[in-house]
């Protein structure tokens, strides 16, 4: 695993960047507030040409405007940015070439047009060299199964499908960096664990570093090996997915099915029910934990239908991390 911070080769570098907003409020007839909204507040870090980074957060922690400073779209209010050693905002057009965005939200292709157009013009406007541009599109259309979505208009495209467009047209001009903004976001499990097989191999064949803004703790699972966090404009966390589940002490959710509706079962310590409705109870144990034996000794002693284990997302991992933190214990 690299050590985050001190990276060989930093590709993507940010020194105490801040972000301050000027919003002006209306608080009565012709009375407007101004306040200031310190979006990003003095984040420093730094990634290495080939890593996979997570970028996660609660809702409205700064992580869209990071990565709009990250492509030039903001001009930072403080501190210094670095991507491949060109400043964003002042070059914008110049870092372009270099840099891939995927916004899961929204797509950056044309919507009328049938997906072969919105390339072609992809093609045209990053003047990649026709040789280059028809590899590239090649082996696109093959790793993410394009071939018979190449004619149809974008608006006729379900959203895995659309997904997987919007990727390739995103690393059509050889960037060095890819930003995704909640690539897996709505897609089926087999969409999504198509995509993540793309990025994975992409990643290893071509080391593009990779930027990933996600609510899915599987898409850092099996895409990331470091993760950072940030809440309220800071960063809160940057290390081992593994360590971020020790530091938020995340647990496990074993939802038990029975065949008749019992008082809560009385699980081994630190599993615990936390929820009974009928029949069915949800005991919460330490994720670190397996659930095997926990499993066995339910199955020994009470009349078990059915069972599943549901994985912490990642608001649910965040949250306990805070509750560390307020508790004034250190987490990173
Ligand atoms: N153009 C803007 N003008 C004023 N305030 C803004 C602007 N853009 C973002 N903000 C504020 O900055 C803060 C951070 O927003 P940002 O969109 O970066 O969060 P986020 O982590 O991407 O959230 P989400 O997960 O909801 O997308 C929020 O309080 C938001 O309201």
């Amino acid at each position: 695993m690299m050590d985050p911070g001190r990276t060989m080769d930093p590709f993507i570098e940010l020194d105490g960047v801040e972000k301050v907003f000027d919003v002006r409020r209306k608080t009565g007839f012709l009375k407007r507030e101004r306040h200031r909204v310190r979006a990003v507040d003095s984040i420093s870090f730094s990634v290495a040409r080939g890593e996979m980074v997570g970028y996660i957060g609660p809702n409205g922690a700064g992580k869209s405007t990071t990565i709009k400073m990250l492509t030039g779209i903001l001009t930072p209010s403080g501190g210094r940015l670095r991507v491949a050693g060109i400043d964003p905002s002042r070059e914008r057009t110049r870092l372009a070439h270099r840099i891939g965005v995927v916004f899961g939200q929204r797509t950056t292709l044309w919507w009328d047009l049938p997906l072969i157009d919105s390339y072609r013009l992809v093609h045209r406007m990053y003047r990649i060299p026709a040789a280059r541009y028809r590899e590239n599109l090649d082996r696109m259309v093959e790793l993410l199964d394009l071939g018979e979505l190449l004619d149809v208009p974008v608006r006729q495209l379900s959203l895995g499908q659309r997904m997987r467009g919007d990727i390739a047209a995103a690393l059509l001009h050889d960037p060095e960096v890819l930003y995704l903004d909640e690539p897996t976001i709505g897609l089926d499990v087999i969409s999504k664990t198509r995509v993540r097989e793309f990025l994975r191999g992409l990643n290893a064949e071509r080391a593009t570093t990779v930027l990933l803004t996600t609510h899915d703790l599987q898409d850092i699972e099996q895409l990331c090996s470091r993760v950072m966090v940030i809440d309220h404009g800071r960063l809160v966390y940057d290390g081992a997915l593994a360590g971020l589940h020790e530091a938020g002490e995340s647990e496990r959710i074993l939802v038990v099915d029975l065949e008749r509706e019992l008082p809560p079962i009385a699980a081994p310590s630190p599993a615990r029910v936390v929820r009974v409705e009928g029949p069915r109870q949800w005991l919460a144990f330490p994720a670190s934990a397996s659930a095997a034996g926990l499993v066995a000794r339910i199955a020994a002693e009470y009349p078990l239908v059915d069972l599943s284990v549901r994985e912490p997302d990642i608001e649910a991992v965040i949250a306990k991390m805070y509750a560390e933190r307020r508790a004034g214990r250190p987490v990173a």
